[in-house]
């Protein structure tokens, strides 16, 4: 697609956008190994969730927080992308970026294993007890 075509308007556009996105997403599930290990342990705990028969709010709390993992890693990658076409030179700033973007999946995650253990925590306690 060209530029141009920025211009055009309806559904083919949008269903266009949804086919870059895809390639986007393929491209962060490839090569991000770290995307990997998210969607591994999502699976691992969707399988858990579904094992513990869990109730309708606590899937819609997992779901958003694995949904806000994701993205957050997505845009991390993009930033990381875009760094490095602005320079593959060792920068301060370039360095700065891609550190802050980083913690933000950090912290993210931090706050995702705490909410994992107060939704797991005590449907595991009461069955090992
Ligand atoms: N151009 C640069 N200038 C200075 N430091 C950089 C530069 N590129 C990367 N770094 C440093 O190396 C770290 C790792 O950068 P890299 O682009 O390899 O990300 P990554 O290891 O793929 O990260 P992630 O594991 O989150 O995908 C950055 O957080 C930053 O501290």
């Amino acid at each position: 697609m060209g530029l141009s075509d920025r211009n055009q308007k309806g559904f083919r556009r949008l269903l266009r956008s949804f086919v870059f996105a895809t390639h986007g997403l393929k491209h962060v599930v490839k090569y991000e190994q770290n995307m990997q290990i998210h969607v591994g342990c999502s699976l691992l705990v969707i399988a858990l969730a579904w094992w513990l028969q869990f109730p309708l709010m606590h899937w819609m709390i997992l779901l958003l927080v694995i949904g806000g993992m994701f993205s957050l890693e997505i845009m991390n990658t993009a930033i990381e992308r875009t760094v490095d076409l602005y320079t593959k030179e060792f920068h301060p700033l370039a360095k700065r970026a891609k550190d802050v973007a980083a913690a933000a999946v950090f912290v993210y995650g931090v706050f995702a294993v705490v909410i994992g253990l107060l939704l797991f925590g005590p449907p595991l306690l009461d069955l090992l007890l």
